[in-house]
This record gives structure tokens, C-alpha cells and sequence, in this order.
């Protein structure tokens, strides 16, 4: 098991990419937290599929977009767990807009909540790492739209770049104190996130034609590279970023 014995904590863990990479850690032996902001029964449901692979596994509410709910997530969950080894920052939100009459509130909101957000539970995560000792891992989980654009997506793909440079410059930061910090880019992966976007037939068969391996993904296809990134099999690997896309960003022609 991958990660045996170690906590893992992981913001948005309630749903999508979050719940997958939660139960896969929890199947590869961690003690899991999750943060979530208002899906008590997601929530919940992921708890007792951790907890039915016998691991310990709690669920906190709170709005990464705030700076408070970084320390109080990342103390409850160490006060309930005893440490944290491995923060996965991986809450977001993409509410689709077209850029001329973007509003403000749309735009500033997303900010919030993906960039600040990744921010404060990253820095407040990393603190607890140095002062427990030990090093620790983060993975942040950044997107293909760091890499490329999206005509309803000018709000939310800067903070996806914002997040994978967060990654870059916290790994050159944190790497004294034996903390790896890297990030999964997912490409276009069926959530709730994307689930009225992608009720478009026509879109989502576009978008699933450019795939290589011919389908879109599934959360649990980030699942895997979320737990090794975060294992000691990656234990020289910090400040990367891993593409899990089916191929699509490669597709050109
Ligand atoms: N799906 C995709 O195609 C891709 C997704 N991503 C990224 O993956 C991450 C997860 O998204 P995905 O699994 O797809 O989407 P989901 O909508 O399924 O999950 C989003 C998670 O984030 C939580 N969340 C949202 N806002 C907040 C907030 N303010 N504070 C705390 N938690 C919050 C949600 O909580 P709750 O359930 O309580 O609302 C939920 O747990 C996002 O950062 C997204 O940008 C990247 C590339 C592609
Ligand atoms: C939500 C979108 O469908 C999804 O988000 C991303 O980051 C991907 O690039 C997709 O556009």
C-alpha cells in the first residue's frame, strides 16, 4: 500500500475528483479529512466509504475562500488525525461565462475559491508540516486549462495557471524542510463541475473526439496519480506537473 500509516487531508473532498482521491487513499492505507463547503451527504457518503476500508476518516465543513477556514481544517483535522503527511489542494469552481459581460462577482468569486483559496490551505498545510517535522507532500490539482484557454473560461483558467505556478514556487519554498510539492493537470473529467456544460451532446462529443484514448475521464482516473505523487514512490519528485488528460492536449492534428 502506498500510503500506509500516513493522514491525508483534501479541500472539495466531497465530490468528483476529491471523493476519488480520497477513497483511493484510503484504500492505500491513509487515515483521510475532507473539506467541503455545503454537500453533507456527499460528504458523509465518502466518510463511511473510507471508513467501510478500515481508516479513519472525518469530515469538515468550511470555505476555502476564506482565510480562517485554512487553519481551522487543517488544526481539526491534525487534532482528529494526529498529523498531516499529505494535503491534496483540490477544491474548485467553474461557473461557464462568456468574458465581455463577465461579472465582476462571477470573476472575483472564482478567484477566491480556486487561487486564494489553494493558497491559504497550502500555506496553512505547509506550516503544519514544518513544525511537526518529517517533510511531508502537497498535490495540488491544477487542470489542463493552465496549459490552454477556454472562450467561457477566461476567469477560470488563469487560476488553474495561478495554481500550477503556486505549486512551482511553494516547491523551491518548502523543499528544505522535505516537503514535495507538485501538481495533476485533469483534462476534461465528467463531475458536477461540468455536468450542465457537458448536457450539451453536441460539446461533449467534441470534447471526447480530441481525447486519444477516446473517452472523457473519470474522477478515479486522477486518483492514481494523485496517490503517487503524494507516495514516497515519488520521493524525488517536486515542483512537476503531471498531465492526465487521455492525451488530449497533445492532440493537434
Ligand atoms: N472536472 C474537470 O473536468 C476538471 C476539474 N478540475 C479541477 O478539479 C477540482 C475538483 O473539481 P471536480 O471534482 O471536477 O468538481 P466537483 O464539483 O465534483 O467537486 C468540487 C469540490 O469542491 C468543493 N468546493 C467547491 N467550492 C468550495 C469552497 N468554496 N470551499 C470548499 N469546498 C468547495 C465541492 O464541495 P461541495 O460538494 O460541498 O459543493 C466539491 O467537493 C477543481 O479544482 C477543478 O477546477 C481540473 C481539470 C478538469
Ligand atoms: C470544468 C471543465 O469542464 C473542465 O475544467 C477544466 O479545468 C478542464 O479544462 C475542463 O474544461
Amino acid at each position: 500500500m502506498l500510503l500506509e500509516g500516513k493522514t491525508v487531508l483534501i479541500t472539495g473532498g466531497s465530490s468528483g475528483i476529491g471523493a476519488a482521491a480520497a477513497v483511493e487513499a484510503a484504500r492505500q492505507g491513509a487515515d483521510v479529512a475532507i473539506n467541503y463547503i455545503g454537500a453533507d451527504a456527499g460528504a458523509h457518503d465518502v466518510v463511511a466509504r473510507i471508513e467501510a476500508l478500515g481508516r479513519r476518516g472525518v469530515a469538515l465543513k468550511g470555505d476555502v475562500a476564506e482565510p480562517d477556514t485554512a487553519t481551522a481544517f487543517v488544526g481539526r483535522a491534525a487534532d482528529a488525525l494526529g498529523r498531516v503527511d499529505v494535503f491534496v489542494s483540490n477544491a474548485g469552481i467553474c461557473p461557464f461565462h462568456a468574458f465581455l459581460d463577465m461579472p465582476a462577482a462571477t470573476f472575483e468569486r472564482t478567484m477566491a475559491v480556486n487561487l486564494h483559496g489553494a493558497f491559504y490551505m497550502v500555506q496553512a498545510a505547509a506550516n503544519r508540516m514544518v513544525a511537526q517535522g518529517g517533510g511531508g507532500a502537497i498535490v495540488a490539482v491544477s487542470s489542463i486549462s493552465a496549459l490552454v484557454g477556454g472562450e467561457y473560461q477566461t476567469h477560470y483558467t488563469p487560476t488553474k495557471a495561478g495554481v500550477h505556478s503556486l505549486m512551482q514556487s511553494a516547491a523551491i519554498a518548502l523543499g528544505r524542510y522535505g516537503i514535495r510539492c507538485n501538481s495533476v493537470l485533469p483534462g476534461t473529467i465528467l463531475t458536477e463541475i461540468n455536468r450542465d456544460d457537458l448536457a450539451d451532446t453536441g460539446k461533449r462529443e467534441r470534447m471526447a473526439a480530441r481525447v486519444p484514448l477516446g473517452r472523457l475521464g473519470e474522477p478515479e482516473d486522477l486518483a492514481g496519480p494523485i496517490v503517487f505523487l503524494a507516495s514516497d514512490m515519488a520521493r524525488y519528485v517536486t515542483g512537476a506537473a503531471l498531465l492526465v488528460d487521455g492525451g488530449a492536449y497533445v492532440n493537434l492534428q
